[in-house]
């Protein structure tokens, strides 16, 4: 072990060469699973810190975990924001830090952003996976911007929808979005007719207000809400989380973190961990949601997976 020398570096090019869905999707489910467990001598992963950033209309998110049994100390520092409406700056920038458990000596120091939107995106289709409707056709996906092309692309990957429906507030988004993935795209100029009929939705703005309405959504839809990330930002109606069955990633985190949980007063029906581990079940049959805050431990595994790869890759040359 090389305590005293620099951290490697592994940045956004590299992350995105080594990372792979199919590599990525296990991982996190076994990750979940295990957070879910709540066993201390497995996973330690606290509702993660936010400092405001007053001054430039943001939060800056400390997210650390310990898996014992995995070797993993891990950190991700995440600045999101609140950005103005068609503003060009991104909403997050993420840097994950592995640790050496034994010596505490930092290991790696990897871009967090390619990190971000694969896992975040991948944890949503495994949502899908265990509570969309074994026969959905039509995926609807609210925003375009960089959750809104991870989670085409895994989505793409993993299923097979006879239609992927796109909405942006502005045109060029859409277009922009369209001409990025490779399969194809109804592009929607209203969330209405996005969601229409739509099997499952995920929503993946920077909406502090709700963008997606119950009344809207077709009974037995699963969605997976992956924005809104403060307790006073909203994406979905107080409607929808009601008729919902509602699963999260962390409890302690959606009563601390999510709007859409906390103020429209719904009781949480599982984590997904929970799913995972046959111990609550998956009502397919019911409107679900899916509400996602994100979790220090499947940063840590998707860093972990980059890290031996990286390390594989180095051996070979
Ligand atoms: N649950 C989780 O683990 C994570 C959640 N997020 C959240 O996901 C959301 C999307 O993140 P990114 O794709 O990185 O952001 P982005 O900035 O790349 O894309 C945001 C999208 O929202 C749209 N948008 C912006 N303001 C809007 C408004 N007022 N009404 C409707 N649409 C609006 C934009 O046109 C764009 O399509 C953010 O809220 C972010 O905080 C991000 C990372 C992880
Ligand atoms: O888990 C994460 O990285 C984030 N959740 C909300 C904003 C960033």
């Amino acid at each position: 072990v090389d305590m005293a020398g620099p951290p490697l570096i592994i940045w956004e090019r590299e992350v995105e060469q080594l990372l792979l869905y199919a590599e990525l999707v296990p991982r996190l489910e076994d990750a979940l699973g295990k957070f879910s467990r709540r066993d201390n001598a497995e996973v330690i992963q606290p509702v993660r810190t936010t400092v405001a950033l007053q001054k430039h209309n943001g939060f800056l998110g400390v997210m650390p975990t310990y898996m014992e049994n995995d070797g993993l100390l891990c950190a991700k520092f995440v600045c999101f924001y609140k950005r103005e409406l068609g503003s060009a700056l991104p909403a997050t920038q993420a840097t994950v830090v592995l640790l050496n458990p034994q010596y505490g000596n930092v290991e790696a120091v990897m871009d967090g952003d390619v990190i971000t939107g694969m896992r975040t995106a991948a944890v949503s289709a495994v949502s899908a996976k265990l509570l969309m409707r074994p026969d959905a056709e039509v995926l609807a996906i609210l925003g375009t911007g960089k959750q809104a092309l991870s989670h085409y692309n895994v989505f793409t990957e993993m299923f097979s929808f006879k239609e992927v429906r796109v909405w942006s507030h502005r045109k060029e988004g859409i277009e922009r979005f369209r001409q990025s993935v490779s399969g194809p795209v109804t592009m929607c100029v209203s969330v209405e007719e996005a969601v229409t009929g739509a099997d499952v939705i995920v929503t993946v703005t920077r909406c502090t207000e709700p963008v997606l309405f119950g009344r809207w959504v077709k009974p037995g839809a699963h969605v997976a809400a992956v924005g809104a990330c403060r307790p006073n930002w909203r994406e979905v109606d107080d409607v929808l989380m009601k008729e919902a069955v509602v699963y999260v990633d962390s409890r302690d985190g959606a009563m601390t973190e999510s709007g859409d949980v906390i103020l429209s007063g719904v009781e949480v029906f599982a984590e997904l961990g929970d799913v995972i581990n046959g111990t609550k079940p998956a009502h397919r049959e019911k409107t679900t949601v899916f509400k996602s805050l994100g979790m220090a431990v499947e940063d840590a595994v998707s860093a972990k997976l980059v890290l031996d790869k990286w390390k594989a890759k180095a051996s070979q040359s």
